[in-house]
C-alpha cells in the first residue's frame, strides 16, 4: 500500500504568478514567495532561493511564459523577438545546470509553428507546464530505477540536495528514499553539510525530515571515515550536467566522494534525468564551472569566519570523470560504462540542441 508521506515542491504555478519556496532560508523559515516579474525570476536564481538543475529549468521556463503573458505587439515577429532576448537574459543567470538552457530554448522552439500572438502566449505556459509535469514523472521513474540498485535498510551517502525541492518533485538522487518512504520502506541516509552554502545540512537534512527518512548529518571532510566505517553501502548525487562521455559535472565536492567511493570499493551512482546530458560537449573540460562570491566562503550563514582579505577561491561545482561513476541513473533506465555508446544510443530523442 503507498504511504502519504509528505514531500516538498519548490515551484507552482498561480494563476498568473509563480510561487516559489524560498531555499535562502530553509531550515529556519519555510516561506514562500511570489515572483511577478522576470527580474524577480532571474534574481532568484542567481541568489539561490531556487536552486537545483531541473527547479532552475523549471522556474525559467515559467518565467519567460509569465513575462511573455505581458508583451504587448503588433506582430509575432516582435513577439518572439522578446522571447529570444528574455530568453537569454535568464539563460546568463548561472552557467552550469544544462536544464537551465534545455527549458528556455525548449519554450522558444515550441513557437516554431504558432500563428497568432495568443497562441504563441498560450504554447509557452503549456509548455513550461509540460515540462514540470514531466519532470516530476522523470523523477519518479529515477527513484524505481534507483530502487533496484539500493537496497532498504541500507546506508547510503549524498552531497547537495538533489532532492524534491531541486526538481518538480521526488528529486533524482533522493527519489529512492523518498519512494521507500511511500512503499512503507527506509533508508539511512548520511548527508554531507556540502560547504559553502549547506545545501545538504540546511536542505537534504530537512527535506528527508519531512518525508520520515532517518538521516545523519556530517561535515564534508567526515566522507571518507564515515564511509569506512559506518557500512556505507553506496553513494548517489545528482548532476548538473553530464557530457557525451559520461563526466559528469554536480555541487562541489562529489568528485571528492567519488575518489574516496573508488579508493574503498563503494559504488558510486549518478542519478540524473535526460534532461541533465549535454551532447553537444564530449567531455566534462568543456562544462563551465561556476565561481560564486568569495563571502559564501568567508562566511557560514553571515556569521564572517575569516579574516575579511582572505584570498578565495570558490568553485560552485567540479566534474567527476567518467571512469569513477559506476553506472548514471536515468528514467529511461540504468546506464554503465562504456557510457559513450550508452548515452548515444539511449539519450538523443530528449535533448534539444542548445
Ligand atoms: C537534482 S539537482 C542536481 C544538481 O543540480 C545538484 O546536485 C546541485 O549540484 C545543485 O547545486 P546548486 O548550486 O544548489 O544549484
Amino acid at each position: 500500500m503507498v504511504q502519504t508521506i509528505r514531500i516538498p515542491i519548490s515551484v507552482e504555478w498561480k494563476e498568473d504568478h509563480i510561487k516559489l519556496l524560498n531555499q535562502q532560508n530553509l531550515p529556519h523559515h519555510t516561506d514562500y514567495i511570489n515572483l511577478t516579474t522576470i527580474e524577480d525570476v532571474y534574481d532568484a536564481i542567481v541568489t539561490l532561493k531556487v536552486r537545483g538543475a531541473p527547479a532552475i529549468g523549471i522556474a525559467a521556463a515559467y518565467g519567460l511564459a509569465m513575462s511573455a503573458q505581458k508583451y504587448d505587439f503588433e506582430t509575432l515577429e516582435q513577439f518572439k523577438l522578446k522571447v529570444n532576448t528574455e530568453k537569454s537574459y535568464l539563460a546568463s543567470s548561472r552557467p552550469t545546470a544544462v536544464n537551465l538552457f534545455w527549458a528556455l530554448n525548449r519554450l522558444e522552439k515550441s513557437l516554431e509553428n504558432v500563428r497568432s500572438i495568443n497562441e504563441a502566449k498560450t504554447t509557452l505556459l503549456h509548455e513550461a507546464f509540460q515540462i514540470q509535469a514531466e519532470d516530476e514523472e522523470m523523477c519518479r521513474q529515477i527513484g524505481e530505477n534507483a530502487l533496484t540498485l539500493l537496497h532498504p535498510g541500507d546506508s547510503v551517502m549524498t552531497i547537495c540536495n538533489a532532492g524534491s525541492i531541486a526538481t518538480a518533485k521526488y528529486g533524482t538522487a533522493l527519489a529512492p528514499f523518498h519512494l521507500a518512504r511511500e512503499k512503507g520502506k527506509q533508508f539511512h541516509v548520511y548527508v554531507c553539510e556540502t560547504r559553502p552554502v549547506l545545501q545538504g545540512a540546511r536542505l537534504t537534512a530537512w527535506e528527508l525530515q519531512q518525508s520520515g527518512v532517518e538521516t545523519t548529518l556530517i561535515t564534508d571532510n567526515m566522507a571518507a571515515h564515515t564511509m569506512k566505517t559506518k557500512g556505507i553501502k553506496a553513494v548517489i548525487v545528482g548532476a548538473d550536467r553530464i557530457a557525451a562521455n559520461g563526466d559528469t559535472a554536480n555541487k562541489i565536492g562529489t568528485f571528492g566522494l567519488a575518489l574516496i567511493a573508488k579508493a574503498l570499493n563503494i559504488p558510486f551512482y549518478v542519478a540524473a534525468p535526460s534532461t541533465s546530458f549535454d551532447l553537444t560537449i564530449n567531455t566534462g573540460d568543456e562544462i563551465t564551472i561556476e565561481e560564486r562570491s568569495p563571502m559564501e566562503v568567508l562566511q557560514i550563514v553571515n556569521t564572517t569566519i575569516a579574516p575579511e582579505n582572505t584570498n578565495v577561491y570558490n568553485p560552485a561545482f567540479d566534474v567527476t570523470p567518467n571512469h569513477l561513476i559506476t553506472a548514471i541513473i536515468t528514467e529511461k533506465g540504468i546506464l554503465y560504462p562504456d557510457y559513450v555508446e550508452q548515452i548515444r544510443e539511449n539519450m538523443c530523442d530528449k535533448y534539444i540542441s542548445l
